[in-house]
């Protein structure tokens, strides 16, 4: 389902060139959640930018829902990550000006898959029916990340990737939003790239793999 070969990435930064990954192969089965873990700054936010087309690799291969996904312009690329890709990063991005509702059917408008029937069954999944009116800065950090994690599902994404959706939680809220997520995320039958730190929430997945000087193991 999504299959990354031989990725490079350089960042340039006024003390040099800095390479994150010089050859960097990735392999995510359909339906199958993997953690993604490794000390801060090994580079895991760096390959999510890079799978999510957010970030161009130097060389390699991404292919994704049977696209190659290098091979795309920067519009292309934009469709693409809008119909197959599921996002949910550290920094919600919801859009300040749309009440929950639409805030949830956003990306799936706009690519042209919008069930309403799997929209009602998101909101109700998530304890989100008594908020739909509500705007991003009436809700609570919890009830934003739910929210995050209704839009990413919306689209019947064929990949997720997340990125500590937990992280700004507190424990308690973070387990109850990520049993959440994780049973909407088997029940959509989509395959799950998450970042995380936790050898407890790692656990939970069906397999982890850690970054370590710019390799997998
Ligand atoms: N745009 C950028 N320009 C230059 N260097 C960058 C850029 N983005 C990230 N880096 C550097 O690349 C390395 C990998 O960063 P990245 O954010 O991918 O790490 P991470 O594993 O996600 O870290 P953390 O767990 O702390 O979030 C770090 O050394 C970081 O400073």
């Amino acid at each position: 389902m999504l299959t990354a070969t031989g990725l490079c990435k350089t960042y340039n930064t006024p003390q040099g060139p800095l390479q994150v990954f010089s050859n960097l192969n990735l392999t995510l089965l359909q339906g199958e959640s993997l953690a993604l873990m490794g000390e801060s700054g090994c580079g895991k936010s760096t390959l999510l930018q890079l799978l999510a087309g957010l970030e161009q690799a130097d060389a390699g291969s991404i292919q994704l829902a049977g696209q190659q996904l290098l091979q795309l312009n920067d519009h292309q690329r934009a469709l693409f990550r809008r119909q197959h890709l599921g996002i949910v990063f550290q920094q919600l991005n919801l859009i300040p000006s749309l009440n929950v509702k639409d805030n949830l059917a956003f990306q799936a408008r706009i690519a042209g898959n919008h069930d309403l029937t799997w929209q009602q069954t998101l909101i109700q999944r998530l304890e989100l029916g008594r908020l739909t009116d509500r705007y991003p800065h009436q809700l609570s950090g919890g009830q934003q990340q739910r929210v995050a994690i209704g839009r990413a599902l919306a689209v019947k994404p064929a990949v997720i990737l997340a990125d500590e959706p937990t992280g700004s939680l507190d424990e308690r809220t973070g387990d109850v939003v990520m049993t959440l997520f994780l049973e909407l995320v088997r029940d959509s039958g989509a395959s799950l790239l998450m970042v995380t730190h936790s050898n407890r929430l790692a656990g939970l997945l069906d397999r982890r793999l850690t970054l370590h000087n710019g390799q997998l193991q």
